[in-house]
């Protein structure tokens, strides 16, 4: 086992504890002495021991004079937690190995220069690439305060999200369905436009086989045309917020309000501000499922970070049916939002196809 080997290992306990950590990153760590495995660890949820915590209690006296591998700059700061790096250097660890650093403005390279200063050997760039990727949410959530988006889109090879008649059930099959399910659990938020909550009365939680968490259900609604009647508000599974303009009616307010549902005002119409509001409550990563209307305007916005399509080996036809991103759309192909495919998989009969938005 070398460098690489062990933060791989770190990487795979971070990973494995995805959807629990938020508002904070997902961090594995691993303790390493005369060539021996002596302590593991990840962060499990936010507000309790960091990765390198629980790494290092399990070493117990062998870390002196060990290696300690981590998927992230140690922390520098107190926060709902004492610093990581003033542990490491009273625990005497001899050497670091970072796979890269927090830009967390409270940390941001504060770790590493401590553990410097206190003469621990620190390398800095092992398994950078994947460690990043792990945490795209997080370094885009804690650098821009905007949750980071990733538009979902399901529909047929000729790109439909419904017959001309409006039908919809089922596009893709139930491995890919469940598949939703999953990025739904792994989700802090999920949106939906009032025009989906119409035709679909959708419920937007998490049905997995082994259960899952529901994220919050934020319906894009500047009217208040929501039924009080859906099962977003019935069913009670899930907080349900319902983003309207100023102008929307004061009683529908009250009554929705009633129903243990958040109104949030927006003071305008732009969705930049929209997600400025969610961030500002936490939400660092935002599912939005449509309908096209509402995935058009997003679009539009260029507030998209990550898009996701599943496609299944279907072709519904007909002018008039249905795609999956409404709104003005671009006029001149150089406007086109430029995506850079990251990953092509099939899931069932369908096919997945996860993009990054290019410079989001
Ligand atoms: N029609 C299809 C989808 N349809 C997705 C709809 O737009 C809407 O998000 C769902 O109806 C939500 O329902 P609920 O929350 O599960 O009760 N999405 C899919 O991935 N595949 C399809 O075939
Ligand atoms: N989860 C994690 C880190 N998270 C860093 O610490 C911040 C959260 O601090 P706190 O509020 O005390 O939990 C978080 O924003 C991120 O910058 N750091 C680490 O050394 N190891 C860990 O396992
Ligand atoms: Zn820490």
């Amino acid at each position: 086992m070398n460098d690489f080997d062990y933060m791989k290992l770190a990487l795979e306990l971070a990973e494995n504890t995805r959807g629990q950590t938020s508002p904070n990153p997902m961090v594995g760590s691993v303790v390493v002495k005369d060539g021996a495995i002596v302590g593991v660890g990840a962060h499990l949820k936010a507000g309790e021991g960091h990765a390198e915590v629980q790494a290092l209690k399990m070493a117990g006296d062998k870390a002196e004079g060990g290696t300690i591998y981590v998927t992230l700059e140690p922390c520098s700061h107190y926060g709902k937690t004492p610093p990581c790096a003033d542990l490491i250097i009273e625990k005497k660890l001899k050497r670091v190995v970072v796979a890269t650093t927090d830009p967390n403005p409270e940390v941001a390279g504060r770790g590493i220069e401590k553990l410097k200063n206190a003469g621990i050997e620190v390398i800095v760039g092992i398994q950078k690439q994947q460690a990043d990727e792990l945490n795209q949410v997080f370094f885009h959530y804690i650098q821009t305060k905007k949750p980071y988006v990733t538009l979902k889109s399901a529909t047929t090879l000729d790109g439909k999200t419904a017959t001309v008649a409006g039908k919809s059930k089922w596009i893709t099959g139930p491995l890919a369905r469940e598949d939703v399910h999953r990025l739904r659990h792994i989700h802090d938020a999920i949106l939906v436009g009032v025009g989906t909550v119409l035709a679909d009365n959708p419920s937007l939680t998490t049905r997995l086989p082994n259960g899952g968490k529901n994220p919050i259900r934020v319906v894009l609604d500047r009217k208040l045309r929501t039924p009080i009647d859906c099962k977003l508000i019935q069913d009670q599974e899930a907080p349900t917020w319902i983003m309207a303009s100023a102008e929307a009616s004061q009683e529908r307010r009250v009554e929705l309000e009633q129903h243990n549902v958040e109104v949030i005002l927006l003071p305008d119409d732009e969705i930049e501000t929209m997600l400025h509001i969610l961030g500002a409550k936490g939400v660092t990563s935002l599912f939005v499922e449509g309908g096209a209307e509402v995935n058009g305007s997003f679009l539009k916005a260029r507030a998209v970070n990550q898009v996701i399509t599943y496609f299944a080996p279907k072709l519904f036809g007909g002018k008039t049916a249905p795609t999956a991103i409404g709104g003005d759309g671009f006029s001149e192909v150089d406007e086109a939002i430029e995506l850079e495919i990251k990953e092509v998989t099939t899931i069932g009969n369908d096919i997945k196809v996860v993009s990054i938005v290019k410079g989001s």
